[in-house]
């Protein structure tokens, strides 16, 4: 068993691919920093290679368009259009498959989920298929808005559950808002997850090694162990040690890390016969939350033009004629008057526009997500604001 490795050597991880593969989940209400991270994460992992997955609730991928240029792009693969959570979730399954399938090294993994998602089913996906072998499910993320969390989560099942099941939460856009309400949210969090690791960010930036391959999700919590004597034995040769993130852990092919993940360990060998009893058994399973976009009423209208917007048009949409209930959109946006790629970003009241470059052909294309937003009318006020 290796304990230090020549680090010239080729990496056993080579030999067997991607066994053990570490996976974190992003998760957080419409607008709370998700991409923020995992692009902090994509620039500041050193010697790591991460695959992303982004799941994106809308139908035009802007996500892909946001998230940082890594060495190469395929290792950002997005799931389309609905959420991971539910109706895609044999994608989200395939999709790690293909992750894992890849000849190159991958070390580490970050699943991104929507803003609507809740991400219980997505960790079950990873415990209760064949994945529970391949991967070690190391913690749930939830990011949270300091400044457009509400204390009702919105009525919205999802954005509590993230809070419930987030390992790591972190209080982000602390900038926005008084340090008094950030106490205040703190509580309010606290009251929904005791034990939660939580910190205080301004864009997501957080020190990695307080994120990644901390191993905090505790599978036994939501599994229920079947009874057999020799399931310990199963995850010890799988489980690795990617404690120290410090690049090197992907080639310590058989280090056992036992420091603070026991549980999630110990439970991957028992889940492998468990998935339809769970299924049973457990109020949080697919199907129980198969409706929950339609319960929370959140819907996402589409925009897309190879015509560019009127500056003054458009501020005049946004001004009078977007509906209060648009509580996000985020777009790449083309104006006449201006020869710049424009980052268009609203999370609540507050919106933001970034320059960037054109990198082929200008379009626009704009996503606008809330509750029961009426369509037809956005698209064609949309339509309006064209040149
Ligand atoms: N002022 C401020 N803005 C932030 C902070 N973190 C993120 N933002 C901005 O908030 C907007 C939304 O951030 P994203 O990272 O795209 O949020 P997200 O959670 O991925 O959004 P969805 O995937 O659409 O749910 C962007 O304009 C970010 O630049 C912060 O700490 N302070």
């Amino acid at each position: 068993m290796a304990t230090s490795q020549d680090l010239t050597a080729p990496s056993p991880v080579m030999a067997a691919p991607k066994l053990g593969l570490p996976v974190t989940i992003i998760t957080g209400f419409l607008g709370s920093g998700k991409t923020t991270l995992l692009n902090h994460i994509l620039s500041n992992q050193q010697g790591l290679k991460t695959a992303v997955l982004v799941n994106e609730f809308g139908e035009i991928g802007i996500d892909q368009e946001l998230i940082i240029e890594v060495s190469d792009d395929d290792s950002v693969i997005e799931l389309a259009n609905g959420c991971i959570c539910c109706n895609i979730n044999n994608d989200l399954v395939d999709a790690v498959y293909r992750v894992l399938e890849r000849e190159e090294r991958i070390d580490y993994l970050v699943v991104e989920t929507t803003g609507l998602a809740d991400p219980l089913p997505v960790a079950l996906t990873f415990l209760g298929t064949e994945l529970r072998d391949m991967t070690r499910l190391d913690s749930i993320i939830t990011l949270v808005d300091c400044e457009n969390f509400s204390l009702d989560l919105f009525n919205s099942e999802a954005a509590y559950s993230q809070i419930a099941y987030g390992d790591i939460i972190l209080l982000n856009k602390t900038d926005l808002v008084a340090p008094e309400k950030v106490e205040a949210l703190e509580e309010r969090v606290r009251e929904i997850k005791q034990g939660a690791r939580i910190l205080r960010t301004r864009n997501s930036e957080v020190p990695l090694p307080l994120v990644l391959s901390v191993g905090l999700f505790e599978s036994d919590q939501y599994y229920q162990p079947e009874e057999s004597a020799d399931a310990h034995d199963h995850d010890h040769e799988q489980a690795h040690d990617h404690h120290n993130h410090d690049g090197h852990d992907h080639a310590d092919e058989q280090a056992h890390d036992h420091h603070n993940h026991d549980a999630c360990d110990h439970d991957h060998g028992h889940c492998v016969h468990d998935h339809d009893h769970d299924h049973h058994h457990h109020g949080h399973d697919h199907h129980h939350h198969s409706h929950h976009l339609e319960n929370d009423g959140f819907v996402s209208v589409s925009f897309e033009s190879d015509r560019p917007f009127v500056i003054r048009k458009f501020q005049s949409f946004l001004d009078d004629q977007m509906p209060e209930a648009v509580f996000r959109a985020k777009g790449i946006l083309w104006f006449q008057e201006s020869e710049n790629r424009h980052i268009f970003h609203l999370s609540g009241k507050r919106f933001t526009l970034e320059d960037d470059l054109w990198k082929g052909q200008p379009k626009n294309q704009l996503v606008l997500i809330g509750q029961n937003l009426d369509q037809a009318t956005l698209l064609s006020q949309l339509e309006d604001c064209l040149a």
